[in-house]
């Protein structure tokens, strides 16, 4: 695999070494958000080829259960390997096609590979039990088993990441996958597929499947194949999924969308939170689900905050992701610079001060300056919806308990962030905190260690750590008489 070969236009051949129907009429074209230039095609499939590729994975998986599981480790140790040697086209594909700086693909592909590493361990399962209450002759025995055939459908956000926390859980557990990735960045999928064929992972137990999300998603869930299915993307389609998935009561592992609140506190090292500001709102031009959606900064600190923040956002430099000194690329879609706008607008039309930023960028439209909003309250879209962008509405608040009351009204729970110095404070808000993950004094939270995921809204179950496995394996209990 090159970089050249995979971006090359009508590129067939690789989603026919991915093990996917490779006749197809039609294809669906890919570009390069920061130039808008075609940088490769794959095939638009059709039900008929969708179907037979489930098919393939129900075949794959009753070999794939009965590889012993170091095995299986093994194969995934080698797929890690590879992803590492190959890191840096990899890091050229992600960034050509989804338009982030070089430097941040380079370390979206390193945290994909480590949850491949991760999951490479056989001493992460279950290790099953024999239960004490049974008679002499008798045994209670309580096993792991692989769940299935698993889909899994994933966002242009995380091209890499966000299907690595998916795969690599699910084919360590002994299931076989089937991937819909995200219709602006096939090709990182594609990619890191093939790779997983040069590490020995036998065909059908991962395929990548290209076509139209609508109509993919309705056959992955309505299949009774497939026996559980693992989206990540926006609370609107997770909704729809969990509603057609009713059909045929499969399992559910949703990730949805956030609006994670950044609270500064009257006893934060401000500097400090000034920096976890940046990363944590700035990450991905602000594309990212974790990252800090509205600023809450306590009346005491306020002014200091604001000062070194605004000066800081100032210096962020706009550009190509490929220019190594590039802070932020293009969105990723008109689409996307015109809800920013939106919600740009709304907030000033509601009182609140566009300190820098505030349009897009002077040399190309498919930028939006770095932007911070004064005066932003919740009765804005910037503070109560996800935005998605490089826009940080900044809130001031001078009591505690009325804004965790305003915070628990949120439909979402995926992260928060909050900056303190005191240890009761720090107690206080990480318990009241209606969320799946809190960072304290830390803007960055991810780790393949730890269990990733929302409550409320923001979904259901967990990927990453001791807890990502446990979605793809079932529990059986086995009652024996001797
Ligand atoms: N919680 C998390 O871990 C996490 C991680 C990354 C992104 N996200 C969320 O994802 C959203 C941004 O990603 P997006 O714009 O790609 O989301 P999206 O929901 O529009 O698309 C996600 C995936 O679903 C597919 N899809 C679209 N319509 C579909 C339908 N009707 N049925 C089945 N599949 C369909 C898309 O093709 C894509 O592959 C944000 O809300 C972000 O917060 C969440
Ligand atoms: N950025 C998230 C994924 C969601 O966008 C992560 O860190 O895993």
């Amino acid at each position: 695999m090159n970089n050249e070969q995979v971006l090359q236009p009508d590129n067939v051949e690789l989603i026919k070494n991915s093990r996917v129907g490779t006749s197809t009429k039609s294809s669906i074209a890919v570009d390069d958000p920061a130039t808008g230039h075609v940088i490769g095609h794959v095939p638009d499939l059709t039900p008929r080829q969708i179907l037979r590729a489930i098919e393939s994975a129900e075949t794959a998986f009753y070999k794939w259960r009965d590889v012993p599981l170091r095995e299986r480790c093994e194969k995934l140790f080698r797929w890690y390997q590879l992803m590492h040697e190959k890191e840096e086209e990899l890091a050229g594909i992600l960034t050509s096609e989804q338009g982030k700086p070089l430097s941040e693909s380079r370390g979206e592909i390193r945290y994909a590979a480590s949850y491949i590493q991760w999951y490479a361990q056989p001493s992460l399962q279950d290790q099953g039990s024999v239960l004490p209450y049974s008679s002499i002759d008798e045994s209670m025995i309580v096993i792991t088993e692989p769940v299935g055939v698993c889909a899994a459908i994933t966002p242009w956000n995380f091209p890499a990441a966000m299907i690595t926390r998916k795969v690599a859980p699910a084919l360590a557990a002994g299931c076989t996958m089937l991937v819909k990735p995200a219709l602006e960045t096939p090709l990182t999928a594609i990619a890191i597929a093939e790779l997983a064929i040069q590490a020995g992972i036998p065909e059908g137990v991962l395929s990548i499947v290209t076509g139209d999300g609508e109509a993919i998603g309705k056959i992955f869930s309505e299949s009774a194949v497939v026996r559980k299915l693992s989206f990540t993307g926006s609370t609107r389609v997770g909704r729809l999924l969990m509603a057609s998935s009713a059909s045929t009561i499969k399992r559910l592992s949703l990730e949805l969308g956030g609006n994670a609140p950044f609270i500064v506190c009257e006893t934060a090292d401000v500097e400090r939170a000034v920096q976890g500001a940046i990363q944590s709102k700035f990450r991905n031009a602000g594309q990212t689900c974790v990252c800090a959606n509205a600023f809450y900064i306590h009346t005491k600190v306020y002014d200091e905050f604001t000062e070194k923040f605004i000066a800081c956002v100032n210096q962020l430099m706009l550009g190509n992701g490929k220019n190594e000194s590039v802070d932020i690329g293009p969105l990723i879609n008109e689409n996307a610079l015109e809800k920013v706008e939106q919600i740009v607008a709304d907030a000033v039309k509601k009182g609140a001060v566009i300190a820098c930023g505030g349009e897009r960028w002077v040399n190309s439209e498919r930028w939006y300056y770095p932007t911070v909003l004064l005066n932003a309250d919740s009765s804005m879209r910037c503070v109560n919806e996800e935005i998605f962008g490089p826009v940080a509405p900044i809130v001031r608040y001078n009591d505690e308990t009325a804004l965790l009351e305003e915070l628990r009204q949120q439909q979402t729970g995926l992260a928060a962030y909050f900056y303190s110095q005191n240890l009761g404070q720090v107690n206080r808000l990480s318990r009241a905190l209606e969320v799946g993950m809190i960072g304290v004094n830390s803007g960055v939270i991810s780790d393949a260690a730890v269990p990733f995921g929302g409550v409320k809204s923001s979904g259901i179950g967990r990927e990453g750590g001791r807890h990502g496995i446990e979605e793809y394996l079932e529990t059986k209990y086995i009652k024996l008489s001797y």
